[in-house]
């Protein structure tokens, strides 16, 4: 609809809580961010015949994975029970100077890929978890620019048959566990979708070492299209919010 094309500094009149007191994107301020002997690491485990397919939602694109069943979960980290994959996607800049939500000390990564779950143990939907404060959690990988990134490949072949604004094709056999770094070490903090409704209910969990991946890779991003077919086109240039008021968070590291 009209207000998904809407600018974020226009989001607070539709969607108060953009003014909440856990909103998200962040800026890290590492040496603020508190050791937490407590947080286990993180315990990704995906089947890759989960995955269903990729398309373009107008905002990013997106691979989506079946979430019917237990099959692909991500459990630790700063989770209590299982939190099932439901899908990846990604946000960058106009150029590669920008591009990532969050910030690290007011560095901002050329891109950055987000995996969803929703806590699937206490919730029976993924639109009931959404509604929860421990409903969500969205793992996040910071994109540098370096090598190409031939795991990132098997995404950025496919950008050419979904141009268009609800354009969706088959995408299987494939674990996003092939998209994170070597280190798994996180920071982890309570915030919120990045995008509306912008819901209070994800439990962050973003990933220190980032991934490399080529600037020619992050351009076909770019020629996505947030029109349908028929309309006049318009690029998919940025889809990133800004870091929003830290309002007296605690960020935790591992
Ligand atoms: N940038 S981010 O990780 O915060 C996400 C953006 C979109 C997400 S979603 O696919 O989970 N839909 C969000 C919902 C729509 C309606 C109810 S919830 S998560
Ligand atoms: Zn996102």
């Amino acid at each position: 609809s009209k207000r998904w094309g809407t600018w974020p500094s226009h989001w607070k009149e539709v969607f108060p809580v953009a003014n909440g007191d856990r909103q998200s994107p962040i800026d890290i301020k590492t040496e603020e961010a508190k050791y937490d002997p407590a947080l286990l690491p993180i315990s990704p485990n995906y089947d890759p015949t989960s995955a269903k397919v990729i398309l373009n939602n107008g905002h990013s694109t997106c691979v989506e994975f079946d979430d019917t069943e237990n099959k692909s979960v991500l459990r630790g980290g700063p989770l209590s029970g299982s939190y099932r994959l439901r899908q990846i996607h990604f946000h960058w800049g106009a150029s590669d100077d920008i591009g990532s939500e969050h910030a690290v000390d007011g560095k901002k990564y050329a891109a950055e890929l987000h995996v969803v779950h929703w806590n699937s143990d206490k919730y029976s939907t993924f639109v009931e978890a959404a509604r929860q404060r421990d409903g969500l959690a969205v793992m996040a990988v910071f994109l540098k620019i370096g090598e190409c990134n031939s795991q990132l490949k098997k995404i950025t072949d496919r950008l050419d048959a979904i141009r268009a604004k609800g354009k969706q094709a088959l995408f299987t056999n494939f674990d996003p566990s092939c998209l994170l770094p070597h280190s798994l070490d996180y920071w982890t903090y309570l915030g919120s979708l990045t995008v509306p409704p912008l819901l209070e209910s994800v439990i962050w969990i973003i990933l220190r070492e980032p991934i490399t991946v080529s600037s020619e890779q992050i351009a076909k991003f770019r020629s996505l299209l947030c029109t349908a077919e028929g309309e006049a086109a318009c690029c998919m240039l940025r889809n990133y919010r800004p870091p929003q008021p830290l309002k007296g968070r605690e960020v935790r590291r591992n």
